[in-house]
């Protein structure tokens, strides 16, 4: 199934979510499991049962199996299957709705917290603190013992300690979301407090509060049966599975069925609920389902009946001969790359171009096989650094080429860099990587490097954290923690699409220089042909996973071939085009559209 349609699906309906919760097998089971219960104790009354509560001393302690009592019976001679369901009916009732309580209470607690900040933050959290401050089953008993014992008190409880659970957790998104971009805009068109939690907060805090409700109603229900046992919540002769449990402890080695029968049903409610709580959660949270979220293998994975095509280009510092990278979906393979040979000579700088998705970066992480897996896999092709196989490399030569062989510079350089290391400490760690440097040495080494990428002041800026930089000098740091090992090849991602058009020209300037002055090959991916034409000797244009054109920039850029390479450059704006410009580029787009459909 393709992205899209399953995008399209998860937005059309329920079909989607359920089509995902079902994937996840375990959670399917627990959901089924637990439907055939919620079934059972919602027909409860109209089933075939005897009186959970009608004693018969006559039968008391019948084993399993006994007729007229298929679970046997208790102390009292009461039927425990009755019971069973009757107490499972208390107990799911009173954990679902300490549940309810605990994420309404908590949640909006972590909410005003968090979006208030300032003393509203600090009054409610240090409350939330204080109840913390308890363990919480003495809370729960200090509670009990204040209110009386009794299943509704037994709820408020357990739903008051658990309050702080869902307040923390919330609070702490909501700080997150409320310095957003998106908060501000809501802010900055006229909106109230109450409007801007309500349609731009709690939305987005909605699903990490399922995903908690979901994952903390076992606790919930399991807290519930702790205080019965302890006969703080249901009273005699009422059943819930805490007191079915406590009644059946002095009767543990006579007769365990008594007390094992209601265990066995704690633990299935608690173990249901809990597989259910995950696939909740991968429902909710589609990177998990693709598994951006899931821990990446140290390389990428490789399809085992991959070909490796000889090297046409022996010389060559970086050679891609046909490359095919894609993203495990379900049973199939997404494509990203589609076959994509390229090289790289040493001292050269080739530029991939191409628009957004168009395989570019996909293609550069292939390199170094730092493509995620899962979800990616490399299908097929070869990739030669000075005519050696990558892709037949032992992970661990893999991951010591990374840095020192082939270095990467990425587009923003402020979510790359540690935000909580000063820049010197983090250009010393990517220098220790590969070379047997400590202390001082280490430290002028990152200074003379600071340097050499015209940091101002290097040696006292070394001290300072990323966001103490401007977005140029932040790039300049990550060329130099690229440029520590002296790498042959550095490929460089769109390294200057966050900064504004001087600075990117000084940036572009220092890695020219710096690229020619070191000798080193260069790939540098962009969109932007203006960019291009400053500092690539050649080309290679990328449009969905494939390479379209290549050749001498000079030569593309007078002469190209490939009608999507005219519309690239079109896009390029001229001196002098004015109001020209965007019709023109429509009108080029339209026709090329027009092209694609006849
Ligand atoms: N983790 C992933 N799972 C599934 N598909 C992915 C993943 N990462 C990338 N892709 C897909 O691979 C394709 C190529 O993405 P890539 O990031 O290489 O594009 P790009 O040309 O570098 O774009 P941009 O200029 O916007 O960075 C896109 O269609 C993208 O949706």
């Amino acid at each position: 199934m393709s992205d899209t349609s399953i995008q399209a699906r998860r937005t059309s309906g329920r079909i989607s979510a359920w089509g995902l919760l079902f994937n996840n097998r375990l959670a399917a089971a627990g959901f089924v499991l637990l439907s055939i219960l919620l079934i059972a104790i919602l027909s409860t009354p109209w089933l075939p049962l005897s009186d959970p509560d009608a004693t018969a001393p006559v039968n008391r302690l019948l084993p399993p199996l006994s007729e007229g009592h298929l679970l046997g019976t208790d102390q009292l001679g009461r039927d425990i299957l009755s019971r069973l369901i009757w107490g499972t009916r208390v107990s799911i009732a009173v954990g679902f709705a300490a549940t309810l309580v605990a994420a309404i209470l908590g949640s909006a607690i972590g909410i005003m917290s968090g979006y208030a900040g300032g003393r509203t933050d600090n009054l409610l959290m240090r409350g939330i603190d204080m109840l913390m401050a308890f363990p919480y089953i003495l809370l729960a008993l200090a509670i009990v013992a204040a209110l009386g014992p009794g299943l509704m008190n037994a709820l408020y409880a357990i739903a008051i300690v658990n309050i702080p659970f869902f307040a923390r957790n919330v609070r702490g998104i909501t700080i997150g979301l409320s310095h957003r971009e998106f908060v501000d805009a809501a802010r900055l068109s006229g909106k109230g407090p109450l409007a801007i939690i309500l349609s731009e907060i709690l939305p987005n805090v909605l699903p990490v509060i399922v995903i908690t409700m979901s994952t903390t109603a076992g606790w919930m229900i399991l807290e519930t049966a702790g205080l019965s046992f302890l006969g703080l919540g249901a009273q005699p002769p009422q059943a819930d599975l805490g007191s079915m449990l406590g009644e059946g402890r002095a009767q543990l080695f006579t007769a365990p069925h008594v007390s094992i029968v209601p265990g066995v049903m704690i633990f299935l409610i608690v173990i249901c609920l809990n597989l259910l709580g995950d696939g909740i959660r991968d429902v909710l949270d589609p990177r998990l389902k693709s598994g951006a979220l899931a821990r990446p293998g140290p390389v990428t994975a490789l399809r085992r009946d991959r070909h490796a095509p000889a090297n046409p280009h022996p010389d060559a510092s970086l050679s891609i001969v046909g490359l095919q990278t894609g993203f495990e979906q379900r049973k199939r393979i997404a494509s990203a790359v589609k076959g994509v040979s390229l090289y790289v000579r040493r001292g050269e700088c080739l530029g991939l171009i191409g628009e957004s998705g168009s395989g570019k970066s996909v293609t550069a992480l292939s390199v170094m096989g730092l493509v995620g897996s899962p979800p990616g896999i490399i299908g097929d092709g070869a990739i030669y650094l000075d005519n050696e196989d990558v892709l037949s490399m032992s992970e661990a030569r893999l991951i010591a080429c990374r840095g020192k062989r082939v270095a990467y510079i990425f587009q923003d350089p402020l979510t790359t860099l540690h935000p909580m290391y000063p820049i010197g400490k983090q250009v010393e760690e990517a220098l220790a990587a590969h070379q047997p440097l400590s202390g001082k040495d280490l430290a002028e080494k990152a200074i003379a490097l600071l340097d050499k990428v015209q940091i101002p002041e290097a040696r006292e800026r070394a001290g300072h954290y990323p966001h103490q930089l401007s977005g140029g000098q932040r790039q300049r740091v990550g060329i130099a923690m690229a440029l520590a090992n002296d790498p042959d090849v550095i490929i460089s991602d769109e390294p200057t699409t966050a900064l504004d058009v001087t600075v990117q020209a000084q940036v572009l300037d220092l890695l020219a220089a710096l690229q020619k002055e070191r000798g080193m090959a260069l790939l540098f991916i962009t969109h932007d042909f203006a960019v291009v034409s400053q500092i690539c000797d050649r080309v290679a244009v990328m449009k969905d996973g494939e390479i379209v054109e290549t050749g001498p920039t000079a030569r593309i850029l007078s002469d190209p071939q490939h009608e999507y390479t005219r519309r690239l450059i079109a896009c390029v704006p001229e001196i002098g085009d004015g109001p020209a410009f965007l019709p023109r580029i429509a009108r080029l787009f339209d026709a090329g559209a027009k092209g694609a459909l006849s």
